[in-house]
């Protein structure tokens, strides 16, 4: 018996962001969505625990921990009632790319825990096991589009009518999140404590039109994420430039993600960036949060 849950890599269409907190967290205010990039997790009872990843050559499968810290062990032990578990992950959201890809795997083994021991706990006892493990957590339990608060793990749903098209570019070697916080104090000292408010972006979604969208992506870690990476500078012109409406650093990065005008408009501008890069994936949101399928 095993149970397979998906869960869906994020973008932050606003990622407003305060003065450090004193347990040295940053208040955000974030508007996140999820998109059509997704991990799939299987559990199931085991003699022992074990975990093993596999993806394609563009995921750092190298750069994921097997052991007790993997951040679906974590979720496990948070939850776990004795049984030992195996957990096979099928990775496609990039590793260490600002997608939150393992606050993805995190929420999917708290989904697949819950599902396959029949547990059938509220949402909201999910929500806190999810906040406990980590700020993106809860959102990629939730998915769809949704606003972030307090250090991202208070999360609100937005309607969104809207269909967004993306084209989302990873880096070959990851930034680590805490590093981009770190840089981001250093080049604002005076940061106001309240995270500026997604206003224009909310009125922009509900339009449901990419180009007033556009004008409105605000990523306050873009900054300090291009600071330390000014190669993604140059990628998010040359996006741009292809015919994204708008590029931007993905949460604390170094993936780019491109808004586009619709379908078409993403396959072309993914078809120009290729030449160039590597890897460079079309993908559509609002998705699902966590859910069950069956394997594939
Ligand atoms: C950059 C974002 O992806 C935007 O959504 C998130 O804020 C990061 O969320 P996450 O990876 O789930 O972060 P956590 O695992 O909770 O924290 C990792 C580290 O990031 C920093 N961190 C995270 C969230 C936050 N609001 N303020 C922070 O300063 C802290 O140094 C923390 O020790
Ligand atoms: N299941 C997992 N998948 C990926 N990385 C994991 C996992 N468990 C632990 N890690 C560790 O966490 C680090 C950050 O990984 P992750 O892919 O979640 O970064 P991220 O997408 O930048 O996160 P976020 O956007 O939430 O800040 C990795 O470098 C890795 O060492």
């Amino acid at each position: 018996m095993s149970v397979t849950v998906r869960a869906a890599a994020k973008i932050n269409l606003h990622l407003g962001v305060g003065a450090p907190r004193e347990d040295g967290f940053h208040p955000l205010d974030t508007v996140y969505q999820a998109i059509d990039l997704y991990d799939d997790l299987t559990l199931s009872v085991a003699g022992e625990d074990s975990l093993t990843v596999a993806g394609p050559p563009y995921v750092d499968v190298d750069g994921i921990p097997t052991d007790a810290s993997n951040i679906a062990m974590r979720a496990l032990a948070e939850v776990a009632c004795g049984d030992a578990h195996a957990v096979r992950i099928s990775k496609r959201v990039p590793v260490a790319g600002g997608m939150a890809g393992g606050s993805a795997d995190g929420a999917a083994a708290l989904l697949a825990h819950d599902r396959l021991h029949v547990l059938d706990q509220s949402d909201e006892v999910l929500l806190a096991q999810a906040a406990r493990l980590g700020s993106d957590v809860p959102f990629s339990l939730v998915g769809g589009t949704a606003r972030g608060r307090g250090r991202g793990e208070v999360v609100e749903r937005i309607e969104d009518l809207g269909t967004w098209w993306w084209v989302v570019v990873p880096a070959s070697v990851g930034l680590s999140t805490p590093e981009v916080y770190r840089h981001f104090d250093r080049l604002h000292p005076d940061a106001p404590a309240q995270p500026a408010e997604p206003t224009g972006l909310l009125a922009a979604l509900a339009t449901g039109e990419p180009v007033r969208l556009a004008r409105t992506l605000h990523n306050d870690l873009e900054e300090p994420a291009i600071d330390l990476r000014p190669e993604l500078g140059t990628l998010i012109e040359r996006g741009e430039a292809e015919g994204a409406l708008r590029g931007m650093v993905s949460g604390s990065g170094p993936t780019c993600v491109f808004l586009c005008a619709g379908r078409d408009e993403a396959m072309a501008v993914a078809a120009g960036l290729s030449a160039t890069y590597d890897v460079v994936l079309p993908a559509v949101g609002p998705v699902a949060g966590a859910h069950v399928v069956h394997p594939g």
